[in-house]
């Protein structure tokens, strides 16, 4: 299966509810701090919301949600990984996607024969503090080359106007959040997005 090669990041069932009409095609939902009851509502709520538009889900940390409620696909991070049961995760036939961000990451998750990877920041982001600052072109470039054939994701700090340069560099798929989130007006920056990757 080809993934699409926008991937916009939420943190809510209503933003999914507005962007998949436009057309959207993949899609993270990424709760954090929420009760569990709210994330398996969310997560349901989802799930059927993206099924119901041909979508892909990717649903991020919860990958015990995600077997339960019968998920496609799970985004692992490192840390998710020391405490995640892979094993009960491929029984039950879901797809993996996880982030990376230095070689000893990178070698550990190909290991893992992961669905894609990631990497970032690429550009600086404003919407976690991170360890890195930002990765550059050049390590797209060297990160696509080692990976192969496994989709290479593209994260932090993306924008409409530097995705043709990170495609350039090597990636499959850029994903983004605050390019949307906090635009004036996210459903015409979303438009935006999908010509600028179809
Ligand atoms: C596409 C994509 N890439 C990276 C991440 C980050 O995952 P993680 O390092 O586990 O951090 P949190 O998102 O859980 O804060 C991601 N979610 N998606
Ligand atoms: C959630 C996330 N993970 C990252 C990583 O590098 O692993 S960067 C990031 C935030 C991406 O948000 P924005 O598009 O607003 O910069
Ligand atoms: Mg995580």
């Amino acid at each position: 299966m080809t993934l699409d090669r926008f991937y916009p990041i939420f943190d809510h069932s209503d933003w999914l509810r507005r962007m998949l009409p436009l057309g959207v095609k993949l899609v993270q939902l990424r709760i954090k701090d929420q009760p569990p009851e709210a994330v398996r509502e969310e997560i349901a709520l989802s799930r059927d919301l993206c099924r119901a538009h041909g979508a892909v889900l990717v649903v991020n940390d919860y990958w015990q949600e995600a077997i339960e409620l019968g998920c496609d696909w799970l985004h692992l991070g490192q840390e998710d990984l020391d405490s995640a049961d892979l094993a009960a995760i491929r029984r039950a036939g879901l797809k993996l996607g996880v982030s990376t961000h230095d070689d000893e990451e990178l070698e550990r998750v190909l290991a893992l024969a992961p669905d894609y990877v990631a990497l970032g920041p690429v550009y600086p982001t404003i919407l976690k503090k991170m360890k890195w600052h930002q990765q550059g072109l050049p390590r797209v470039t060297e990160w696509k080359a080692r990976v192969g054939a496994v989709p290479l994701v593209a994260i932090g700090g993306m924008s409409v106007e530097r995705a043709g340069g990170v495609f350039a560099a090597g990636a499959d798929i850029v994903s983004a959040v605050t390019d949307i989130t906090l635009n004036a007006d996210p459903e015409a920056r979303v438009r935006e997005w999908l010509e600028a990757t179809r």
